[in-house]
């Protein structure tokens, strides 16, 4: 595992250094390992992924059940240790940092948007955004969350409680609350999966959007070649590789490319492939 002493830039940051003096990356992972059980009943969850998610840019991980995406985005955000490798996230390298520290980080610099919208029932709209701030003993800078509620189109909404709002809205509050602090990544994990197609789409479009907008960097694991599509880039794992990556996707060249890869085999017909905003623009 890459160990430098803390404070000083390893040889690997200075690479990624910019003339400003910032990298140029948001979430660079090198040659990350995780193997899970004991010796006779090892599973390679990760086998040596090497790759990056430059500021401002939309990912989509996909790859067959059990290629690894899940855990390639726990270890990005620094949620499980990989067994060895380096994960960079800005220019801290989260094999250098104990859990306090770790806790810190991802709250600061990291926002989570889960399939289950994971919002907590007794507190509004607005108490539910503002809870990661809160929770840090911050409070938030005036019109910020108002700006942020209307940015997810829930200006009107905020004094709502989570079960008076439909599941798309209840999801837009979800990326309301990890867009707050200004995090330097959003990983997005199946955040469509609870959802119907055009509420999916609305969902995406948001993710799009902060990317575009608000130079967010999104990290979004999914299994739909439609949600895909949204993105800058989908990186491809299979049996816990990288199996390749294609820019500017579409919903048909994602869903081949995943039929290449084993995946479809078992689950019947492909999806069906609806148009994206940006095909239909
Ligand atoms: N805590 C764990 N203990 C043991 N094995 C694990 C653990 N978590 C994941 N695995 C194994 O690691 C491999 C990768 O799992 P992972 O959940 O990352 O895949 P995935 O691509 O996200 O799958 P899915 O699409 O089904 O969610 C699988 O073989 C899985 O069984």
């Amino acid at each position: 595992m890459n160990r430098a002493a803390p404070g000083r830039t390893t040889k690997r940051q200075e690479e990624t250094l910019n003339s400003s003096g910032k990298t140029t990356d948001a979430v660079r992972l090198t040659d990350v390992r995780k193997v899970y059980g004991k010796r006779d009943n090892q599973v390679v969850a990760l086998d040596g992924v090497t790759t990056q998610f430059d500021r401002g840019t939309f990912t989509a991980v996909m790859g067959p059940s059990g290629s690894g995406k899940s855990t390639l985005l726990q270890a990005a955000a620094g949620l499980d240790q990989p067994t060895s490798g380096s994960v960079l996230l800005e220019d801290h390298e989260l094999s250098e940092m104990n859990e306090t520290e770790l806790t810190k980080l991802r709250r600061d610099r990291i926002g989570f948007v889960f399939q289950a919208f994971n919002l907590l029932p007794v507190l509004t709209v607005r108490q539910n955004v503002t809870l990661p701030l809160r929770l840090a003993g911050d409070k938030p800078a005036r019109g910020h969350v108002s700006k942020i509620l209307d940015q997810v189109g829930l200006g009107e909404r905020k004094h709502h409680r989570p079960s008076e709002l439909s599941g798309g809205q209840q999801q837009r509050v979800a990326i309301a609350r990890a867009l707050i602090s200004d995090p330097a990544v959003v990983f997005a994990d199946e955040p469509t999966g609870a959802l119907d197609t055009r509420t999916a789409r609305d969902i995406l479009g948001l993710l799009r959007h902060a990317s575009e907008t608000a130079g967010q960097t999104i990290v979004m694991v999914t299994h739909d070649p439609v949600a895909a599509s949204y993105a800058d880039r989908v990186l491809f794992l299979a049996d816990g590789r990288l199996a390749g990556a294609l820019s500017s996707p579409t919903p048909e060249s994602v869903a081949e490319r995943m039929t290449h890869l084993g995946a479809f085999v078992d689950d019947g017909p492909l999806p069906r492939l609806e148009p994206t905003r940006r095909e239909q623009r």
